[in-house]
């Protein structure tokens, strides 16, 4: 039996979980702080044992996944550290920044185990067990920063498991991934909150800021709803390289002030020609950081039912539906359905079968 102990299943590590359960030979112990959230997990059924035993998780695993917020990855390598681990156990990781828990890890005595850091770059704004997906990291990056000292050999054996994840994985250098990543996904993160909180105060005073940003506005800030604790832990830990990115964002802002004030039409035209050309550069639709949404919009007459017949459509033609929302429902209005959908195939296939049916579809 390959046994996996998985510490802090919540968003990512109930979803590597569901990844590895019930894969032949493959037995998956949960571990919490919490006696609560062992009983939640065996109850959910993501893994078959759960435990609020460090001792007990991580004895006899032939793998070990750390998926804690990054300021608790230091202190889990160290309380391994000091357990008698199985010869060959590999431990790995989960967390959005690689440099300080490869450093931890080099400088902790690991004996016969090895560590390899890793990096799902796959997510959402959700967090808990309850969000935890089997599709999650399907088709996205999963980047491992292996030491090069790394015999080949364990980084293959990760590799080999991390395929039931099917996510593609790449290395980088542990400080290179941290430079990169903070600047397309943590600085996001902060701008949206930033944004965020800046309409926030302006809807203190008055209520339609709110009304109308339930559109465009809500999407583009998606992020600025992400777990408090896991994302205070990463911007903390990724500081210096965000308070570079931050200084060279503030430029970037100034130079909208300038162009402003000296009503530098051109220069406001060229900033989004240049930004436009760049983003038809970026692979399309790949599962990345911020995540891809596969989704249409179709047109539907405002009669009650719509929605369960658009679901038998696709569900008729085995194209699975992630989440339908209603986004206009007026009398005087025809109503607008959004459709989501896991991948592009099932978009792809939706929208052909939608067309044939006769829906007016649009993105
Ligand atoms: N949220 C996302 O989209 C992504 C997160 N990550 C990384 O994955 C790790 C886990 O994040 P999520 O699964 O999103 O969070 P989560 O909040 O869904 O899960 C975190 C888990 O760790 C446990 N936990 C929280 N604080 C703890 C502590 N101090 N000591 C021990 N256990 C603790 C929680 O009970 C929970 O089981 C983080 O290191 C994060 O940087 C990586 C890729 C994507
Ligand atoms: O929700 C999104 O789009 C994300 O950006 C998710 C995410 C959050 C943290 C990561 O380290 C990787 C991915």
């Amino acid at each position: 039996m390959t046994k996996i102990a998985i510490f802090g299943v919540g968003l990512i590590g109930g979803s590597l979980a569901l990844c590895f359960k019930g894969k032949p030979g493959i037995t998956v112990v949960g571990h919490s702080v919490r006696e609560s959230s062992v009983a939640k997990y065996l109850e959910r059924g993501v893994v078959d044992h759960a435990t609020t035993s460090l001792r007990e998780a991580a004895e006899g695993a032939d793998f070990i996944f750390l998926c804690v917020p990054v300021g608790s990855l230091a202190q889990y390598v160290d309380e391994l550290s000091q357990l008698e681990l199985k010869p060959g156990c590999i431990i790995t990781d989960v967390g959005s920044t690689k440099a300080s828990v490869a450093a931890s890890a080099r400088n902790a005595k690991l004996g016969d185990a090895v560590f390899i850091g890793g990096h799902p770059m796959a997510g959402s704004e959700r967090s808990g067990v309850e969000a935890a997906s089997l599709y999650l990291f399907e088709n996205a990056f999963y980047v491992l920063t292996p030491d090069p000292e790394t015999p080949q050999y364990f980084v293959d054996r990760l590799t080999e498991l991390l395929t039931y994840t099917k996510a593609h994985i790449v290395h980088v250098h542990p400080e290179e991934h941290d430079e990169i990543v903070g600047a397309i996904s943590h600085l996001p993160h902060i701008i949206a909150v930033a944004l965020v909180n800046l309409v926030r105060g302006y809807n203190e005073d008055n209520s339609l800021y709110a009304q109308l940003a339930a559109g465009g506005f809500r999407d583009i800030t998606r992020i600025g709803s992400s777990d408090p604790v896991v994302w205070r832990d990463i911007l903390v830990n990724n500081r210096s390289v965000l308070l570079k990115l931050l200084q060279e964002w503030q430029a970037g802002t100034s130079a909208f002030i300038e162009m402003l004030q000296s009503e530098d039409g051109e220069g406001i035209e060229s900033a989004f020609k240049k930004s436009g050309q760049f983003r038809s550069t970026l692979p399309e639709r790949r599962k990345g950081m911020i995540h891809s949404v596969f989704e249409c919009y179709i047109d539907v007459p405002d009669h009650p039912g719509i929605i369960g017949n658009v679901a038998t459509e696709l569900g008729n033609s085995s194209i699975n539906l992630s989440n339908v929302q209603i986004i206009e429902s007026r009398e005087d209005v025809p109503g607008v359905l959004r459709l989501s959908f896991r991948t592009q195939e099932d978009l792809d296939r939706a929208v052909y079968k939608l067309g044939e049916i006769g829906y007016s579809v649009h993105f």
